[in-house]
């Protein structure tokens, strides 16, 4: 079993949310802050602000890309690796608030794109899907979340379900467009079906496009649902799974954890048999004690940051 060096501390400390370490993260986000200070920005993280929606098109049989457009086509977004956004909107007379990842780069000019599942009795994303080219939408940002550093881990595990992908790839399309950085990514992302893989071609092209640094496995939990071209897994993400096909020997409890990091992001469900969810107490989100498959492995909270 590894031990807890202070450097280790110090670090796994720093994953924690805004409530326990604010300080440590509101720096960070500062330094970002001043870069894009220089740069316009788009959102506001103290107020909504109204913005247009240009697109949306369907991308699966459930999911859309919704591009939003900015007031002045030179402003950024405003947003840091990694971040969300929250949206609202009145529905049925309350106010319904709800975080989203923009799948766009944060140094995007113009516009912010979204890939946004739409669930049947889903309050926002319902929303969403009935939203047409002009009309608008109230965005808050950014909402800070895992305070992305290049080359302060070695290698990153991330494992994601379904929607769970859009913070990942706005951590590792960032990552790996960086030549300076040599951060290495292992991503496992999970679906019903083939159909369900959001952002496959973007994923497929980094994969090739970085052998070195970026390696992608994906499941289709429906054995049903699997095509006769399928070479990837099928099941639930278990420790053999884990072990095999994304940590290897280069993630591991036992590893220099000042090193690695393993990022978790998936509907609730998803997070409960990987990892446990965090969630809100007094206002504050928390990370919540590990649990799940990552527990057995033998990896401690400081190891795991969940979205
Ligand atoms: C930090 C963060 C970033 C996120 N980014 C994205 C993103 O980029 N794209 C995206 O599509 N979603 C994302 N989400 C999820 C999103 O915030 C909403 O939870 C989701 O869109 C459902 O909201 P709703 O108002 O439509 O549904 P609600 O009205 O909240 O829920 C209605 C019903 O829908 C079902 N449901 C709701 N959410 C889920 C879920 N995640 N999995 C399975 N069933 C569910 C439940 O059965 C629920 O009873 C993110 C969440 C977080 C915390």
């Amino acid at each position: 079993m590894f031990k807890l060096q202070p450097r280790t501390i110090l670090r796994g400390a720093m994953i924690l949310p805004m409530g326990y370490l604010g300080k440590t993260i509101y720096d960070n986000m500062q330094q970002r802050n001043s870069i894009y200070a220089e740069q316009k920005q788009a959102l506001d993280s103290s107020k909504f602000v109204p913005l247009e929606l240009a697109s949306a098109d369907k991308i699966s049989h459930d999911t859309k890309k919704y591009v939003f457009k900015f007031e002045d086509k030179d402003q950024v977004s405003g947003l840091h690796v990694a971040s969300c956004v929250l949206t609202m909107a009145n529905i049925d007379g309350k106010n319904v608030v709800r975080p989203y990842t923009p799948v766009t780069h944060v140094d995007e000019k113009g516009h912010m794109d979204f890939v946004i599942k739409t669930y049947e009795k889903g309050n926002m994303s319902k929303h969403l899907d009935q939203l047409k080219p002009g009309d608008k939408l109230l965005i808050k940002g950014p909402i800070p979340k895992y305070p992305y550093k290049p080359n302060e881990k070695e290698h990153i595990g991330m494992i994601a379900g379904g929607t769970g992908i859009a913070p990942m790839y706005q951590i590792f399309s960032h990552a790996l467009a960086n030549p300076e950085d040599k951060t290495k990514f292992s991503l496992l992302y999970s679906n019903v079906s083939q159909e369900d893989i959001l952002l496959r071609k973007e994923i497929d092209e980094l994969a090739k496009k970085y052998p070195n640094r970026f390696k992608v496995h994906y499941s289709i939990s429906k054995k049903d649902k699997v095509g006769t071209d399928w070479k990837y897994g099928v099941g639930y993400f278990d420790k053999k799974v884990i072990e095999e096909k994304a940590f290897k020997s280069e993630i591991t409890p036992e590893g220099d954890q000042s090193k690695n990091l393993v990022l978790v992001c998936g509907p609730p469900r998803f997070m409960d048999a990987i990892s446990g969810d965090s969630y809100f107490e007094n206002g504050k989100k928390v990370q919540g004690p590990l649990k799940g498959v990552l527990k057995e492995m033998g990896f401690k909270e400081q190891d795991v940051f969940k979205f």
